[in-house]
Order: C-alpha cells, then sequence, then structure tokens
C-alpha cells in the first residue's frame, strides 16, 4: 500500500528513532519485561510501522466487508445495519425450567436461543438409564423424546427466533425432534432458523464426548447436512467449533487450524458423497473462543475469514459468494474465568466480548461472571448480557467496519496468524495423502491433537505458574479474597420430574409403532442411506434419545480412545 521510496524513508527514520530517541530512553528504566508475549505466546514487537504491512495488498488481501475476500467482515453493513446476536447459552433442569429461562432473556433483549442440554442427553442417554443418575438436569436441560422439546419451546414462535443447540454425538436426533416440532406445529421447514453444534471431529480432537467412532459419526453429520440443504434451508446443521480445542488448551493458532482443518473435512466428505460444495457450504457456520489478548483474537478472526474464503474459492471451487464467507459464533473465554474474586470475571469477560465484536462476529455469548463456580445464576446472567448492550449501543464499537483494519499491528498480526495456521492446515492435509478429511482422521487415530494441544497447555501453565502470565488475584495482586456470589442451585426433584414425565410419555406410546420405528432406523442404517428422514418419522411417535443412540451404537459400535495405550 506504500511505495518502496515511502517504505524506505520510513525504515531511516524508524532507525533514527530507535537510536535517537527510544534507547537513550530506555537507559533510564528499561521495559518492564524482556520478551512481550499474547497469551498464545505469540511474541509481539514495541512498534508496527507501514514497514510491517509493505507487502499488503488492500484489494485482494482486505477488500471491503461484505466483497471477497471478507477480511473486514461478511455483511456489507456490519453491525451499522444490525448488531450481532445475542445468544446466552441457557439451559437447567426439565424443559420447563430452561423455557422459563428462555422467557426470560428474551424479554430482556436477547436475540437469539441458545440450548445447553444435560450430560444424560449430551451422550445420548435417557433420563432413565442407570448412568443418568445425579446427572439429570444439572448441567443443562434434560431432553428425552420430542414431548421435552414441545415444552422447552412452549410460547416461543420458531419460524422467527433462531436457536443454537449445543449438542454433539445426539446431535441428529435433537435435529429431527426440532424438524417433527415444527412439522407438528405447522411451521414449514424452510422457515425454522439455527444452529446445531454436531462437530464431532472436534470432540474426538478436544472435548472427548462421543458414542460411535469417528468414521460413522462423520457419516452422521454428512446426513445432517444433506437433509439441512434439501428440507431447512435456514438451519445450519453444523458449528465447527475452535472453543473446545482452545478450551483445552491450544494457542490461537491451533484453534484456527484445526478449526479449519474440520471445516474442510466436513466439505470433502460431503462432496465425495456427490453434493455440489454450493448447494450445502452456505448453511455450513463456525464457532470460535474469544481470550484476553484483544488483538490477537481480533486478527485470529479476520485471518480465519481470509483463509476460508481463499481455501472455499481454491480447494473447493466454491462458486457461491455464500459458500466462501466464513460466519461465525463467539464465546468469550470460559477458561480464563477465575473462581477467585469472581466479580473481576466481569472485566475479562468485556475486553473478550469486544475482541470478538472488533473481529466482526455473527453471534456472541458472554459468560457469566460466577461460571468458575457454578451454572450461571439470572443476576450473572442479566450483568453477561447487559455487557454486550453496552459494547452495541454505549461504546461506539458497533458504528464503524472492521475498525482496527489498517493498524500495522493488527494487519501484522493477521497476517503472521494466517501463515502460521495455513502451516498447520497444509500439515494436516500431507498427513492426508492430499485430503483433509483423510488427515484430519489420521490425526485423531494417531494422537497428533493430543500432542499439539498438550504441549501448548503445558506451556501455558509453566508460564502462569512462573508468574510470567499474570493471572490478576489469582497469581498477582490480592489472592486471599473468597467472596462467593449466590449461586444457581439445581434440585434433586428434578430428576424426579423428568423421569415422571418420561415414564407419562412412554405410557402413552403405541408399541408397536416404537418397533417399527426402530426396525426402520437399522434398516436405513445397514444399507447405508440418510438416516434423518426416518429419524424424524420415529421421534413423531416420542422414540426416546437413547433407544434411537442404542441402535447406532449396536450397529457402528462404539469408540475407545487408543492415545497413550501402546
Ligand atoms: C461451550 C459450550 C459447551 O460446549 O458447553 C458451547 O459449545 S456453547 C455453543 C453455543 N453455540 C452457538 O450459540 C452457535 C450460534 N451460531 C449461530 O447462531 C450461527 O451459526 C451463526 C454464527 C451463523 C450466526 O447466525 P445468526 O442467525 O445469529 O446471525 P446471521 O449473521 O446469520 O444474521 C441473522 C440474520 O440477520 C441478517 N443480517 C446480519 N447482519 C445484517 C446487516 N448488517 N444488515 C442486514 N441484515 C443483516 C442476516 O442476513 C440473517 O438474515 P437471514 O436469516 O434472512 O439470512
Amino acid at each position: 500500500m506504500y511505495d518502496e521510496e515511502d517504505l524506505a524513508s520510513i525504515r531511516e527514520a524508524r532507525d533514527e528513532w530507535e537510536s535517537e530517541t527510544r534507547d537513550p530512553f530506555l537507559e533510564k528504566g528499561g521495559e518492564r519485561k524482556d520478551r512481550f508475549a499474547t497469551v498464545s505466546n505469540h511474541e509481539v514487537d514495541d512498534l508496527y510501522t507501514p514497514d510491517d504491512v509493505a507487502d499488503l495488498d488492500y484489494e485482494s488481501d482486505l477488500g471491503f466487508p461484505g466483497e471477497s475476500p471478507y477480511t473486514r467482515g461478511v455483511y456489507p453493513t456490519m453491525y451499522r445495519g444490525r448488531t450481532w446476536t445475542m445468544r446466552q447459552f441457557a439451559g437447567f433442569g426439565t424443559a420447563s425450567e430452561t423455557n422459563e429461562r428462555f422467557h426470560y432473556l428474551i424479554e430482556n433483549g436477547q436475540t437469539g436461543l441458545s440450548t445447553a442440554f444435560d450430560m444424560p442427553s449430551l451422550m445420548g442417554k435417557d433420563s432413565d438409564d442407570p448412568l443418568s443418575d445425579g446427572e439429570v438436569g444439572k448441567e443443562g436441560v434434560a431432553v428425552d423424546t420430542l414431548r421435552d422439546m414441545e415444552v422447552l419451546f412452549d410460547g416461543i414462535d420458531i419460524g422467527e427466533v433462531t436457536t443454537s443447540f449445543t449438542i454433539n454425538p445426539s446431535a441428529p436426533v435433537v435435529f429431527a425432534m426440532y424438524v417433527a416440532l415444527a412439522d407438528n406445529r405447522g411451521v414449514s421447514r424452510d422457515r425454522i432458523g439455527g444452529t446445531f453444534q454436531n462437530d464431532m471431529l472436534k470432540e474426538f480432537i478436544a472435548q472427548k464426548e462421543w458414542v460411535i467412532p469417528p468414521e460413522p459419526s462423520l457419516k452422521l453429520v454428512t446426513d445432517t447436512v444433506e437433509f439441512a440443504a434439501e428440507e431447512t434451508p435456514r438451519i445450519r446443521p453444523i458449528s465447527v467449533s475452535g472453543y473446545h480445542i482452545r478450551e483445552a488448551g491450544s494457542t490461537a493458532v491451533q484453534e484456527l487450524a484445526f478449526t479449519l482443518a474440520d471445516g474442510f473435512a466436513y466439505v470433502e466428505d460431503a462432496v465425495d458423497r456427490g453434493l455440489d460444495v454450493d448447494e450445502f457450504a452456505p448453511q455450513l457456520s463456525f464457532f470460535f473462543n474469544s481470550h484476553n489478548s484483544i488483538f490477537e483474537e481480533v486478527a485470529k478472526f479476520r485471518a480465519a475469514r481470509r483463509i476460508y474464503h481463499d481455501v472455499m474459492s481454491e480447494w473447493y471451487d466454491a462458486d457461491d459468494e455464500r459458500s466462501k464467507q466464513l460466519k461465525f459464533h463467539t464465546q468469550t473465554a470460559g477458561q480464563s474465568l477465575t473462581a477467585q474474586q469472581p466479580l473481576n470475571n466481569v472485566v475479562r469477560v468485556t475486553i473478550q466480548a469486544l475482541a470478538g465484536v472488533l473481529g466482526g462476529t455473527q453471534s456472541l455469548h458472554t459468560n457469566s461472571f460466577d461460571e468458575a463456580l457454578a451454572l450461571p445464576s439470572e443476576e450473572a446472567v442479566t450483568v453477561a448480557l447487559r455487557t454486550q448492550q453496552i459494547i452495541a449501543e454505549e461504546s461506539g464499537a458497533a458504528d464503524v467496519i472492521d475498525p482496527l483494519g489498517g493498524s500495522f499491528f493488527v494487519e501484522t498480526l493477521t497476517d503472521e496468524i494466517e501463515a502460521e495456521a495455513m502451516a498447520y492446515i497444509e500439515e494436516i492435509r500431507e498427513m492426508g495423502d492430499g485430503s483433509v478429511r483423510d488427515g484430519v482422521l489420521a490425526g485423531i487415530d494417531e494422537g497428533y491433537y493430543h500432542r499439539e494441544i498438550g504441549e501448548a497447555s503445558y506451556e501455558y501453565q509453566s508460564r502462569v505458574e512462573d508468574g510470567e502470565e499474570v493471572v490478576v488475584g489469582v497469581n498477582k495482586y490480592d489472592t486471599d479474597d473468597d467472596t462467593r456470589p449466590d449461586l444457581l442451585h439445581v434440585e434433586d426433584e428434578v430428576q424426579d420430574r423428568q423421569l415422571a414425565r418420561l415414564e407419562s410419555v412412554k405410557e402413552d406410546r403405541d408399541d408397536d409403532a416404537i418397533e417399527a420405528a426402530l426396525d426402520d432406523l437399522r434398516e436405513t442404517v445397514r444399507n447405508g442411506g440418510n438416516v434423518m428422514p426416518v429419524l424424524v418419522d420415529a421421534v413423531k411417535e416420542y422414540v426416546t434419545m437413547g433407544e434411537i443412540m442404542d441402535v447406532f451404537a449396536e450397529e457402528y459400535g462404539t469408540y475407545r480412545e487408543t492415545i497413550g495405550v501402546m
């Protein structure tokens, strides 16, 4: 963006500044540290100038918002037209309690819904399974049958509001329930909107919740992609998630690279099935973490959009512009929150949320300050939502598009993060002999991710222990405050109420229809067909989550991690 002559004179002026202005000043007191680095340990210089961005080409590297390569944002007006979706993750108890929380959040100005499921539902177990005992409704809402979905969305217009479902191994079942709910309510399938996390690859990489092995898991994900493309154009069947990879201890670059590689693996799997990339890619979506190093996060989000645009065009021949636009949800970093001095977390969350906004997120969850201690209380959830509203309506951050674009520092970081992430993606592609899909599966199988993330995590912990990485109120400043906010407690009787509902649903069912539905499902699995249409029929008969997942486990087998078992 600068000509050679300008750059030469800037270089010369910088040398002069260093020797005549900075260095004599440094002699007085030096710098606070020997080395400055982001939370991911990415070293940063003291100052950036046009010389650092000498290779930047405005048109091909940045462009304009809503135009390729989308570095500056996916929409032409970004938040001047509409602010991001404020989507607080919520769920606890039975569907009735969560339905109440949904209404509370909507009344308080939240613009989208996001469902947290309890552990049994996440793992595809019914509430009456012996393994579920003590976990029902504890960390999210319990969903066993379509009846729970009916209660969950009572009084909510599912043709209007978009809802996110954080569910993975059992995602096809919940997707089928949502479609069945729409059918039963007479809402046409093309009106329902929302997102299923349904990102099984990151489960094997980082979060470690699975039922069946990686290959059939991927097959089921692609079933949902195909079904969504054909039936539910406003549903995003996968939210390719870096969040949990980062929470497991990865760096920002690893988070970006591993997530994009997973995204490309899903693209390849769907293309291998015979789908045209432009038929399904516009419905893909992403989900990233936002940590404390504000500029690193902004650069990560900008690099994500640029890489995605370039790779979708060049490797997968996407034509439709929507196939090349990376749209993402952001959640502030749970792992950065501290149990000590919990109110400090409000500040951390504000910084992280601001990074998401400056980075152009489409949707945002701000963590509640008490999340290191328990599920969020109503008070904490309200502060978290208000944080988003203050950023949106008081800070001015939403008034200018990509306000950090053109910052010598942020553009340099964007380039560096892009290059480092691409090196990882290429490495994964090579592990699969030219196929990212096979490379990701090989990486899972061989413990590649486990090693890479483990090393980064160990290194971060060591820096915290050495005090090189400061965590205020934990390893520096007053650390013995034990203030405890009022916490949300989920009563044990929730389990009894959920079991009673499940029992009454089971009593009312037509046993022959249940058996026939499960036979159809087994048959479809055996002949390799898309399971989604039969799942929709099955859940309409009130077949349970556990009954369906048992068929998958019987037919596809279960999975045990082999890492470390030599
Ligand atoms: C840690 C925790 C755990 O594991 O426990 C978790 O995982 S929690 C995980 C929680 N996960 C999530 O909450 C995932 C949320 N994800 C999503 O909501 C989606 O996948 C998303 C990221 C693509 C965001 O979708 P969204 O509907 O909120 O936002 P969109 O960007 O699509 O915008 C919504 C509508 O507004 C329109 N729109 C957007 N911006 C503008 C603008 N400036 N002017 C005019 N219209 C606009 C869009 O075109 C779209 O319309 P139209 O609809 O007409 O096209």
